[in-house]
Protein backbone atom coordinates (compact mmCIF):
# COMPACT_ATOMS: atom_id res chain seq x y z
CA UNK A 1 0.00 0.00 0.00
CA UNK A 2 1.56 3.02 -0.83
CA UNK A 3 2.00 6.45 1.13
CA UNK A 4 -1.48 8.15 0.13
CA UNK A 5 -3.75 4.60 0.75
CA UNK A 6 -2.63 4.46 3.76
CA UNK A 7 -3.47 8.07 4.38
CA UNK A 8 -6.65 7.34 3.05
CA UNK A 9 -7.52 4.19 4.99
CA UNK A 10 -6.49 5.35 8.30
CA UNK A 11 -8.89 7.75 10.62
CA UNK A 12 -6.77 10.46 11.60
CA UNK A 13 -7.69 12.99 14.63
CA UNK A 14 -7.06 16.55 15.26
CA UNK A 15 -4.80 16.15 17.84
CA UNK A 16 -1.85 18.97 17.32
CA UNK A 17 -1.52 21.27 20.38
CA UNK A 18 0.27 24.09 18.02
CA UNK A 19 -2.94 24.35 16.12
CA UNK A 20 -4.57 27.33 17.95
CA UNK A 21 -8.25 28.14 16.56
CA UNK A 22 -9.09 31.51 14.65
CA UNK A 23 -10.85 33.11 17.35
CA UNK A 24 -8.23 33.73 20.01
CA UNK A 25 -4.62 34.34 19.54
CA UNK A 26 -2.08 34.69 22.71
CA UNK A 27 -5.16 34.32 24.70
CA UNK A 28 -7.57 37.33 23.03
CA UNK A 29 -9.92 37.27 20.44
CA UNK A 30 -9.07 37.35 17.08
CA UNK A 31 -11.20 40.56 15.50
CA UNK A 32 -14.51 39.29 13.90
CA UNK A 33 -14.01 39.04 10.54
CA UNK A 34 -10.24 38.72 10.57
CA UNK A 35 -9.84 35.72 8.47
CA UNK A 36 -12.86 37.13 5.82
CA UNK A 37 -10.08 40.52 5.25
CA UNK A 38 -7.25 38.02 4.25
CA UNK A 39 -9.74 35.90 2.02
CA UNK A 40 -10.55 38.99 0.67
CA UNK A 41 -6.68 40.18 0.01
CA UNK A 42 -5.95 36.80 -1.62
CA UNK A 43 -9.53 38.04 -3.71
CA UNK A 44 -7.74 41.21 -4.57
CA UNK A 45 -4.18 39.27 -5.53
CA UNK A 46 -5.67 36.79 -7.49
CA UNK A 47 -7.99 39.69 -9.55
CA UNK A 48 -4.46 41.97 -9.80
CA UNK A 49 -2.95 39.14 -11.30
CA UNK A 50 -5.23 38.23 -13.95
CA UNK A 51 -6.40 41.99 -14.75
CA UNK A 52 -5.03 44.46 -17.43
CA UNK A 53 -7.35 47.86 -16.13
CA UNK A 54 -7.68 50.93 -17.96
CA UNK A 55 -5.31 53.78 -16.88
CA UNK A 56 -8.67 55.11 -14.80
CA UNK A 57 -8.72 51.82 -12.93
CA UNK A 58 -5.26 52.01 -12.39
CA UNK A 59 -5.54 55.50 -10.89
CA UNK A 60 -8.57 54.11 -8.38
CA UNK A 61 -6.90 51.34 -7.16
CA UNK A 62 -3.52 52.76 -6.34
CA UNK A 63 -5.56 55.36 -4.26
CA UNK A 64 -7.57 53.00 -2.48
CA UNK A 65 -4.86 50.78 -1.99
CA UNK A 66 -3.04 53.10 -0.67
CA UNK A 67 -5.50 54.35 1.59
CA UNK A 68 -5.90 50.64 2.93
CA UNK A 69 -2.29 50.65 3.76
CA UNK A 70 -2.53 53.91 5.44
CA UNK A 71 -4.93 52.42 7.72
CA UNK A 72 -3.55 49.60 8.45
CA UNK A 73 -0.25 50.96 9.49
CA UNK A 74 -1.95 52.51 12.06
CA UNK A 75 -2.38 49.13 13.96
CA UNK A 76 1.34 47.76 13.14
CA UNK A 77 2.29 45.63 15.61
CA UNK A 78 5.81 43.43 16.76
CA UNK A 79 6.19 40.24 15.39
CA UNK A 80 4.76 38.74 18.63
CA UNK A 81 1.64 39.96 18.55
CA UNK A 82 1.14 39.65 14.58
CA UNK A 83 -1.28 37.86 13.59
CA UNK A 84 -0.60 37.20 10.13
CA UNK A 85 1.13 33.46 9.86
CA UNK A 86 -0.38 32.56 13.14
CA UNK A 87 -3.65 31.72 13.13
CA UNK A 88 -3.03 27.70 12.02
CA UNK A 89 -6.42 26.59 11.69
CA UNK A 90 -7.21 29.43 9.01
CA UNK A 91 -6.94 28.83 5.72
CA UNK A 92 -2.94 28.82 5.08
CA UNK A 93 -2.54 30.45 8.37
CA UNK A 94 -3.75 33.67 7.48
CA UNK A 95 -0.65 34.31 6.27
CA UNK A 96 -0.90 35.37 2.39
CA UNK A 97 2.72 35.16 0.79
CA UNK A 98 1.55 31.83 0.27
CA UNK A 99 -1.55 29.79 -0.60
CA UNK A 100 -4.56 29.32 0.99
CA UNK A 101 -3.93 25.68 2.76
CA UNK A 102 -6.94 23.54 4.46
CA UNK A 103 -5.50 21.21 7.22
CA UNK A 104 -8.13 18.46 7.48
CA UNK A 105 -6.69 15.79 9.23
CA UNK A 106 -3.20 15.60 11.56
CA UNK A 107 -1.78 13.26 13.80
CA UNK A 108 1.94 13.52 15.22
CA UNK A 109 2.92 11.56 12.07
CA UNK A 110 0.93 12.67 9.22
CA UNK A 111 -1.09 15.77 7.77
CA UNK A 112 -3.46 16.00 5.31
CA UNK A 113 -5.11 18.66 3.55
CA UNK A 114 -6.05 20.68 0.24
CA UNK A 115 -4.84 23.80 -1.23
CA UNK A 116 -5.84 25.85 -3.54
CA UNK A 117 -3.32 27.96 -5.75
CA UNK A 118 -5.19 31.33 -7.10
CA UNK A 119 -4.17 33.19 -10.37
CA UNK A 120 -1.57 34.71 -8.25
CA UNK A 121 0.64 31.75 -8.25
CA UNK A 122 0.48 31.00 -11.60
CA UNK A 123 3.61 30.86 -13.58
CA UNK A 124 2.56 30.08 -17.39
CA UNK A 125 -0.05 28.24 -19.47
CA UNK A 126 -2.37 27.62 -16.30
CA UNK A 127 0.05 25.89 -14.06
CA UNK A 128 1.40 26.78 -10.59
CA UNK A 129 4.54 28.64 -10.50
CA UNK A 130 7.32 26.41 -9.71
CA UNK A 131 8.94 28.51 -6.75
CA UNK A 132 5.12 28.32 -5.21
CA UNK A 133 5.74 24.86 -4.75
CA UNK A 134 8.18 24.66 -2.31
CA UNK A 135 6.73 27.58 0.07
CA UNK A 136 3.62 25.03 0.21
CA UNK A 137 5.93 21.72 1.47
CA UNK A 138 8.28 24.28 4.06
CA UNK A 139 4.92 25.25 4.99
CA UNK A 140 3.34 21.71 5.29
CA UNK A 141 6.34 19.89 6.66
CA UNK A 142 7.59 23.01 8.39
CA UNK A 143 3.78 22.68 10.68
CA UNK A 144 4.18 18.88 10.94
CA UNK A 145 8.15 19.24 11.98
CA UNK A 146 6.23 20.90 15.25
CA UNK A 147 3.58 18.39 16.07
CA UNK A 148 3.93 15.77 18.24
CA UNK A 149 5.42 17.59 21.07
CA UNK A 150 8.31 18.00 19.33
CA UNK A 151 11.07 21.26 19.69
CA UNK A 152 10.67 24.19 17.43
CA UNK A 153 13.20 23.18 14.19
CA UNK A 154 13.60 25.14 11.41
CA UNK A 155 14.36 23.61 7.39
CA UNK A 156 17.81 22.82 6.75
CA UNK A 157 17.26 21.77 3.13
CA UNK A 158 14.44 20.88 0.98
CA UNK A 159 14.32 19.44 -2.21
CA UNK A 160 11.38 19.18 -4.95
CA UNK A 161 10.68 16.61 -7.33
CA UNK A 162 8.35 18.28 -9.91
CA UNK A 163 6.62 15.06 -11.13
CA UNK A 164 3.67 16.51 -13.29
CA UNK A 165 2.14 20.24 -13.73
CA UNK A 166 0.21 21.47 -10.96
CA UNK A 167 -3.18 23.62 -12.24
CA UNK A 168 -4.39 27.09 -10.69
CA UNK A 169 -7.62 27.27 -9.56
CA UNK A 170 -7.99 23.69 -8.76
CA UNK A 171 -8.08 21.72 -5.43
CA UNK A 172 -5.12 20.28 -5.02
CA UNK A 173 -4.63 17.34 -2.24
CA UNK A 174 -1.65 17.63 -0.02
CA UNK A 175 0.39 14.99 2.34
CA UNK A 176 3.23 14.72 4.64
CA UNK A 177 4.52 12.47 6.50
CA UNK A 178 7.11 12.38 9.33
CA UNK A 179 9.74 9.86 8.65
CA UNK A 180 12.54 9.88 10.95
CA UNK A 181 14.54 11.18 13.94
CA UNK A 182 18.03 11.23 14.16
CA UNK A 183 18.95 13.07 17.11
CA UNK A 184 17.81 17.16 16.47
CA UNK A 185 17.40 15.76 12.81
CA UNK A 186 13.87 15.21 11.73
CA UNK A 187 13.30 13.97 7.94
CA UNK A 188 9.68 14.62 6.70
CA UNK A 189 8.93 14.33 3.03
CA UNK A 190 5.20 15.19 1.52
CA UNK A 191 3.27 15.19 -1.93
CA UNK A 192 0.56 17.36 -3.52
CA UNK A 193 -2.15 15.44 -5.92
CA UNK A 194 -4.07 16.67 -8.61
CA UNK A 195 -6.89 14.30 -8.31
CA UNK A 196 -4.62 10.61 -8.53
CA UNK A 197 -2.06 12.57 -10.33
CA UNK A 198 1.13 12.83 -8.51
CA UNK A 199 2.49 16.77 -9.17
CA UNK A 200 5.24 16.91 -6.90
CA UNK A 201 6.89 15.16 -3.87
CA UNK A 202 9.40 17.04 -1.33
CA UNK A 203 12.26 15.23 1.34
CA UNK A 204 12.67 17.94 3.77
CA UNK A 205 15.23 18.01 6.60
CA UNK A 206 14.50 20.11 9.73
CA UNK A 207 16.70 20.68 12.48
CA UNK A 208 15.46 21.25 16.43
CA UNK A 209 17.13 24.51 17.56
CA UNK A 210 19.11 23.81 20.55
CA UNK A 211 18.31 26.13 23.43
CA UNK A 212 18.49 29.81 23.37
CA UNK A 213 19.19 29.60 19.27
CA UNK A 214 16.81 31.56 17.75
C1 LIG B 1 4.23 31.10 16.93
C2 LIG B 1 3.25 29.91 16.87
C3 LIG B 1 2.47 29.83 15.61
C4 LIG B 1 1.53 28.64 15.48
C5 LIG B 1 0.79 28.65 14.19
C6 LIG B 1 1.23 27.76 13.09
C7 LIG B 1 2.55 27.03 13.25
C8 LIG B 1 3.67 27.63 12.43
C9 LIG B 1 4.15 26.68 11.43
C10 LIG B 1 5.32 27.25 10.70
C11 LIG B 1 5.57 26.48 9.48
C12 LIG B 1 6.59 27.15 8.63
C13 LIG B 1 7.94 26.48 8.78
C14 LIG B 1 8.97 27.22 8.01
C15 LIG B 1 10.31 26.83 8.51
C16 LIG B 1 11.37 27.65 7.86
O1 LIG B 1 11.25 28.01 6.72
S1 LIG B 1 12.77 28.08 8.77
C17 LIG B 1 13.55 29.25 7.68
C18 LIG B 1 14.45 28.61 6.65
N1 LIG B 1 15.57 27.94 7.27
C19 LIG B 1 16.62 28.62 7.74
O2 LIG B 1 16.70 29.84 7.70
C20 LIG B 1 17.68 27.77 8.39
C21 LIG B 1 19.07 28.41 8.28
N2 LIG B 1 20.04 27.48 8.85
C22 LIG B 1 20.21 27.40 10.17
O3 LIG B 1 19.66 28.16 10.96
C23 LIG B 1 21.14 26.33 10.65
O4 LIG B 1 21.98 25.90 9.60
C24 LIG B 1 20.36 25.09 11.21
C25 LIG B 1 19.43 24.46 10.16
C26 LIG B 1 19.54 25.51 12.44
C27 LIG B 1 21.36 24.01 11.64
O5 LIG B 1 22.41 24.65 12.36
P1 LIG B 1 22.93 24.13 13.78
O6 LIG B 1 21.81 24.23 14.76
O7 LIG B 1 24.19 24.83 14.07
O8 LIG B 1 23.13 22.59 13.55
P2 LIG B 1 24.39 21.84 12.89
O9 LIG B 1 25.24 21.38 14.05
O10 LIG B 1 25.02 22.62 11.80
O11 LIG B 1 23.65 20.60 12.23
C28 LIG B 1 22.96 19.63 13.01
C29 LIG B 1 22.91 18.38 12.17
O12 LIG B 1 22.13 18.66 10.98
C30 LIG B 1 22.93 18.42 9.81
N3 LIG B 1 22.60 19.45 8.82
C31 LIG B 1 22.46 20.78 9.01
N4 LIG B 1 22.16 21.39 7.85
C32 LIG B 1 22.12 20.42 6.91
C33 LIG B 1 21.86 20.42 5.52
N5 LIG B 1 21.55 21.55 4.85
N6 LIG B 1 21.89 19.25 4.87
C34 LIG B 1 22.17 18.09 5.51
N7 LIG B 1 22.42 18.03 6.84
C35 LIG B 1 22.40 19.18 7.52
C36 LIG B 1 24.38 18.53 10.27
O13 LIG B 1 25.24 17.81 9.43
C37 LIG B 1 24.28 17.91 11.67
O14 LIG B 1 24.21 16.53 11.52
P3 LIG B 1 24.91 15.53 12.61
O15 LIG B 1 26.37 15.89 12.62
O16 LIG B 1 24.24 15.83 13.94
O17 LIG B 1 24.60 14.15 12.12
Amino acid sequence: MDDEAIVLAAPLVRTDPHRPDTETWLGRPVPEGYTDMIDQVRELLDRLAGAAPSAEVVRSTTKTVAELSAALAAYEVDEPDQLSGRLGSAAGRAQVAGPALHVDEVDDERMTGRVRFGRHFLGSNGVVHGGAIPYLFDDLLGRLALGGGRPRSRTAYLHVDYRSVAPIDTELRVAAFFDREEGRKHFLRGTLHDGDRLCAEATALFVALNPGQT
